[in-house]
């Protein structure tokens, strides 16, 4: 099956090509960011193919660590163009993809992620690929039918989904016929349901859900999902899915995953591209002296954190 039916998800369920290196690419591990004031412990700077000052890069030298206790080991990998970013997304994502024994799990964002993984429906992963264990859900969604032109389910489907043979009962979307509290509600059973059936496993850490690859975007205001600068969201230390009425970015009415649900991830990709984003990264990664506290610094994966910055993103580091 090389694609399935919007069709089929009108009614809820309930249920090596191209290996361009990165120009720059360093990684470190640090503590926890939960605090966004955390600071950053970066161990190792590799500096494939020099494209700012090198003497920029000290924003990411050593700091003092705070509290280690939870550590996320970090990579930041900075791209000549969106277009070797999304080739080397797709290796980095079916690299995981192939070393998944049992279901993969996989959680994406809408906005310009999506287009982002436009290689994964390309040779070789289109073939090489095992669709079968992949079972996708949404880090966040908007209360719109699913083929509103604001749904993230529509835009994932047309611009993913569509084109990759992931079994349809394997694509977990929000449902679209509910209030915002009741579709958060329901998600949160439905994951629930997915963590007894073994599809998704549990942090041993902090027993909420351990997606084995999130996939998010971020926006210039520096939101992730629908987690918004400011908003009492971002101090959800408890459920798994909530909601919001009042999204400053349009439409208002979202669900959306939290912060302990995020950072229970085994691997999270932040995918950034645009000059439009470079004031955000540059908060997110440079030398911590900005007093924004932006929701992407709280990004904190137990797993892996991987950035993925075309060089325009990463214009002010
Ligand atoms: O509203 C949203 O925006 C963010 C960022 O979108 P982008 O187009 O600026 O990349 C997205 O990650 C989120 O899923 C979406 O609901």
């Amino acid at each position: 099956m090389a694609s399935s039916s919007l069709q089929a998800f009108q009614t809820p369920t309930r249920t090596p090509a191209s290996t361009r290196t990165p120009l720059v690419s360093f990684s470190s591990r640090s503590p926890s960011s939960r605090s966004p004031n955390a600071t950053r412990s970066f161990r190792h700077i590799s500096l494939i193919a020099p494209i700012h000052d090198p003497k920029k890069l000290n924003c990411f030298k050593t700091k003092a660590s705070t509290s280690p206790s939870m550590a996320t080991h970090k990579t930041v990998e900075i791209f000549d163009s969106e277009e070797a970013l999304s080739i080397s997304l797709a290796k980095y994502t079916a690299h995981l993809s192939d070393q998944q024994k049992g279901s993969f799990t996989v959680v994406v964002s809408g906005g310009s992620l999506i287009k982002s993984l436009r290689k994964l429906a390309e040779a070789p992963y289109i073939d090489s690929i095992d669709w079968s264990k992949w079972h996708m859900f949404w880090v966040d969604e908007r209360v719109v039918p699913k083929d509103h032109p604001d749904s993230n389910f529509l835009l994932a489907f047309d611009g993913f989904l569509s084109k990759v043979p992931i079994p349809t009962e394997n694509i977990h979307a929000i449902n679209d016929t509910l209030s915002a509290e009741a579709a958060s509600d329901d998600y949160e059973a439905r994951i629930r349901h997915l963590i007894k059936n073994g599809v998704i496993n549990v942090s041993e850490t902090t027993g909420f859900p351990k997606f084995d690859l999130m996939l998010l975007g971020m926006g210039p205001d520096g939101h992730v999902a629908s987690l918004f600068p400011g908003h009492a969201l971002l101090e959800e230390k408890n459920k798994w899915v909530t909601f919001i009425k009042e999204s400053p970015k349009p439409p208002p009415e979202r669900i959306t995953f939290t912060f302990p649900v995020i950072n229970s991830s085994a691997n999270v990709a932040m995918v950034v591209a645009g000059a439009g984003k470079a004031h955000p990264v540059h908060v997110a990664l440079g030398d911590g002296q900005e007093p924004e506290v932006l929701p992407v610094q709280l990004v904190a994966p137990e797993g892996q954190l991987t950035w993925f910055l075309d060089k325009d993103a990463a214009s002010k580091l």
